[in-house]
């Protein structure tokens, strides 16, 4: 391509930036005076925040274009033009030109979907290459061949786009695919928003890349809607989060929460690793029941009358009142910290009574009526609902509890886990046994926020939160009153507020001033649901989505009452044992057959020779199976060494696998049982490299076991021991099959012992 027209295109694509710059300059002025507006009313204060909000949104997004504003041209038979790009822009007059096309709109779907057979109204597609903000290439695609004289343009070259893209050395950080998105997974993104879609796909077909980008198609065409409900995306680890956690911001969106299943619950951090005993029975379904039974069984009635002395004169819960109360307190449906009113008021009008009966007593008379009047036994009443003995009383019978004491308690005392397992073997209640403060695992969150929906708010906490929220508020209206008298009104000029302000700053505390800009603006839709258990998605996507045990999806399914839900995985990758290998499985019980399923078939990151490896394992592990097609070869065999002492050999092995990615990424990826001691040795001898449990992805040389290294990629891939990685859990092959894919360029494989069926082909 003449370099006049990559001239040409660098013109239009300075003008693309300037017009970019200039929103960022005017949203970060009007951001600056909205923080600094104050008073009004409660609702004028909360519109003040969501419009700060929007601004920062805005501006975080501009940020995240710097690369690749704007990729691709269509020049169409009617001789219209269209660039197409990150976001829209449009120009700054009255008429709105359209400057940019967000590749998001309808409009720009021929981008990825026009063929020469089918060219929809395209005569050329451009690829537009470019590093930052300098344009680096163009790639013409000539699909009307019949209606345009080809002679001025290069060869046909869209595939050469996609391949330079896979071939590119990896950074440890997953990039947009918005310049190559192919058309079966252009199908997927663009996908009715509703109801459930299920994505099965192999490895390397682009299930997360279509995910992400299916989140920020449906927050760019259900604007309103989502980007107010939010868009969770839950993904498999930290390190994966890590992984894929700066391609939305890219995509332009701050209204997705990435979390991992372990931070589904605010305020916990869910981080204790456990058995798999353990994590299968807390994954299972029957555990819904368990935490049903184990919040029963802390409503109480006594075996016999209860003793309590209220100020030295002994009074009795008897058991039918306490009884009586219970079946009330049950029949009303309320969570169990809310009935506990009702059934302390009975309780505590069943003690009323008898100290009426006692101290109300005709003394000359006993068949004369009580001598107390009604509303001596309301005040009596009230006295009793306040007295320490009576509450310490109802806290035995029924406790305020939070989800966490629930759990604790539950894990800690034997009766109590006995009274609510009956339905699980010794072997399982004993993997629950737990001592107090073990720390929360994943498998406890969806057990948490089952106790939490059948708990409910503890009314004092309550009070609490709204108590914490007025002082705030009010701390805030006195740093606004004294900027206000310092800055002498209430307006501002626009011109002089920095002066203005900066005085104002120097007299109150900056602290509470900067808090309040924290707080109140800064908040994303994403870190407002982070924060709330009940916040409610408006799309729910799920990678890796086999993983997932059936009270994750009890939790989910509540996070997202419109069951609008994507969801990507591979049932053949299954590790988790408390995860799946059939969709029908985990979803009939919400929606029955009512969602829908598709297939991504081509692999987009593992070469075929390495393809052709997994392959065998895949077969080992159920025949069924289909393996995707590998969209490119890269003629390098992968290798295979068997060594005597592993720790001692895999370093050099490494060492020189290091040397031939270059600059690139490479993975030692090795049983969990040998994590630490394999990845002391490795990183002894090879320097730049991590180890473990949260490693930076960006470090030249990681070591990792199978668990950690889902859903990523490197460019080359060193296996240790695979007898050892399929030995290890009940789902070993599917683990196999796992690591032996997540190479774009190289596989070695290392061995002292046998190699498992599938492995066994003459080596290097
Ligand atoms: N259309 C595309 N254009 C360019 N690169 C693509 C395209 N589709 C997928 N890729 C790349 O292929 C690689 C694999 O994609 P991704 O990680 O989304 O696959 P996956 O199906 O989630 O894999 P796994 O199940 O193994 O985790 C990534 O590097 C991704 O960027």
């Amino acid at each position: 391509m003449s370099s006049e027209e990559i001239e040409r295109e660098q013109a239009y694509v300075d003008k693309l930036y300037a017009r970019l710059d200039a929103m960022r300059e005017n949203a970060s002025g009007r951001l600056d005076q909205v923080l600094l507006q104050s008073g009004g009313t409660h609702q004028a204060r909360s519109e003040r925040d969501s419009i700060a909000a929007g601004y920062h949104d805005d501006i975080t997004e501009y940020g995240g274009l710097e690369n690749g504003l704007c990729f691709g041209r269509l020049d169409f038979d009617n001789a219209e033009r269209s660039y197409i790009g990150r976001r829209g822009l449009y120009e700054d007059s009255p008429e709105r030109a359209q400057l940019l096309m967000d590749w998001r709109a309808p409009a720009a779907r021929p981008f990825y979907l026009a063929t020469v057979a089918s060219p929809e109204g395209v005569r050329v597609r451009r690829h537009i290459r470019s590093s930052g903000r300098a344009v680096t290439g163009i790639d013409d695609e000539v699909l009307d061949l019949t209606a345009v004289d080809t002679s001025g343009h290069d060869a046909v070259t869209g595939e050469s786009v996609l391949l330079a893209s896979l071939n590119a050395r990896r950074t440890g950080r997953m990039g947009d695919i918005v310049e190559t998105i192919q058309a079966e997974q252009d199908r997927i993104i663009r996908a009715d928003v509703r109801g459930i879609l299920v994505v099965q796909g192999g490895p390397g077909t682009g299930k997360t890349a279509v995910a992400l980008h299916r989140a920020a198609y449906l927050l760019y065409t259900h604007r309103r809607e989502l980007t107010q409900r939010g868009v969770l995306v839950v993904g498999p680890n930290t390190t994966f989060l890590g992984y894929i956690g700066r391609v939305l911001p890219s995509l332009g969106e701050t209204s997705a929460l990435l979390s991992t299943v372990g931070g589904l619950f605010p305020g916990v951090v869910a981080e204790r690793e456990e058995g798999p005993e353990a994590a299968s029975v807390k994954g299972s379904i029957v555990m819904a029941e368990v935490v049903e039974r184990a919040v029963a069984d802390r409503q109480r009635v006594p075996g016999e009358p209860m003793e309590i002395l209220v100020e030295r004169d002994p009074v009795w819960i008897e058991p039918a009142v306490a009884e009586r109360a219970r079946e009330q307190a049950r029949r009303s449906l309320k969570p169990h910290n809310q009935a506990r009113a009702i059934f302390a008021e009975i309780v505590v009008d069943g003690l009323a009574r008898q100290i009426a009966e006692r101290i109300g007593a005709d003394v000359l008379d006993p068949d004369a009526p009580n001598l107390l009047e009604e509303g001596d036994l309301a005040e009596m009443r009230a006295e009793l609902a306040e007295d320490r003995a009576v509450l310490a009383a109802l806290d035995e019978l029924w406790p305020v509890l939070t989800p966490q004491r629930l759990l604790d308690d539950l894990y800690e005392w034997d009766d109590l886990l006995e009274a609510a397992t009956p339905m699980l073997t010794p072997a399982q209640r004993a993997a629950l046994r737990r001592e107090p403060g073990g720390g929360w695992t994943p498998a406890d969150v969806p057990l948490l926020d089952e106790a939490a929906e059948l708990l409910g708010d503890d009314e004092r906490v309550m009070r609490e939160k709204a108590r914490r929220e007025k002082a705030r508020r009010e701390r805030i209206a006195y740093a606004q009153g004294v900027l206000d008298i310092a800055a002498g009104s209430e307006s501002y000029e626009f011109e002089d507020i920095e002066s203005e302000v900066l005085t104002a700053f120097d007299l109150i505390d900056a602290d509470e001033l900067a808090g309040r800009h924290e707080e109140e603006a800064r908040l994303t839709v994403a870190e407002r649901a982070a924060a709330d258990r009940r916040w409610m998605f408006g799309h729910v996507i799920v990678d890796e989505a086999q993983e997932l045990s059936e009270m994750v999806w009890r939790l989910l399914m509540r996070r997202c009452p419109s069951k609008s839900m994507t969801l990507v995985g591979d049932v053949a990758q299954t590790g988790d044992e408390a995860g799946t290998t059939s969709w029908e499985h985990v979803l009939s019980p919400y929606v029955d057959d009512r969602w829908r399923l598709e297939h991504l078939t081509v692999n987009y990151r593992t070469p075929a020779e390495i393809m052709d490896l997994a392959a065998s394992v895949l077969a080992e592990l159920d025949p069924s199976l289909e393996v995707p097609t590998s969209v490119r070869e890269t003629g390098t065999e992968p290798w295979t060494s068997h060594v005597d002492d592993l720790a001692a050999a895999l370093p050099a092995l490494v060492a020189r696998e290091a040397a031939a990615v270059g600059d690139g990424r490479l993975a030692v990826i090795v049983p969990s049982g040998s994590l630490t001691e394999l990845g002391a040795a490795v990183a002894a001898a090879v320097p730049g490299t991590a180890v473990g449990e949260k490693v930076d992805l960006e470090s030249p040389v990681v070591v990792l076991d199978v668990k950690r290294a889902k859903g990523l990629e490197f460019d080359a891939v060193v296996l240790a021991e695979p007898a050892a990685i399929v030995a290890e859990s009940a789902r070993g092959l599917s683990d196999l099959y796992v690591a032996l894919t997540r190479a774009t360029q190289r596989l070695g494989i290392v061995h002292s012992g046998e190699l498992p069926a599938g492995l066994t082909r003459p080596g290097e």
